[in-house]
């Protein structure tokens, strides 16, 4: 089992968690759109390690952006197995021929 399959399992045990003991039961209680709000801040807090900060801030806010996601997918019940098979799907897919192919249709 790798490291983020681990966190989803470990996500899907603490959301029904109590929220005074668990950070994923409090933002499971608080909601979709907090736990979607919290991943647009890590993903801004990406950018801006990416763009001004250190490798080591780059890779802390990479941790807590998978994280935040990771809880949001588990409350909406996405698997992450459902996200790989997407991206096994699009395996030896140019992102360029998809975009050409994309603006002929
Ligand atoms: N990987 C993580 C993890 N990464 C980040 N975080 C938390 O995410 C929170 C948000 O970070 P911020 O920088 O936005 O902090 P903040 O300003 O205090 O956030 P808010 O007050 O705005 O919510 C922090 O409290 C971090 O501790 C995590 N919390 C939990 N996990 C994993 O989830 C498991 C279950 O956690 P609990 O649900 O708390 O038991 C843990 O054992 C870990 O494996």
């Amino acid at each position: 089992m790798n490291t983020l399959t681990r966190l989803e399992d470990t996500i899907a045990q603490r959301l029904s968690a109590d929220p005074d003991s668990s950070y994923v039961a409090r933002l499971n209680a608080a909601g979709a759109p907090k736990m979607a709000q919290k991943l647009g801040e890590e993903a801004t807090e990406t950018v801006i390690a990416a763009v001004a900060g250190s490798k080591a801030d780059l890779i802390s806010e990479s941790a807590d952006l998978l994280f935040h996601l990771l809880v949001l997918l588990g409350a909406k019940g996405v698997a992450l197995n459902e996200v790989m098979a997407e991206l096994d799907r699009r395996e030896g897919t140019s992102g360029l021929d998809e975009k050409a192919n994309r603006s002929a249709q």
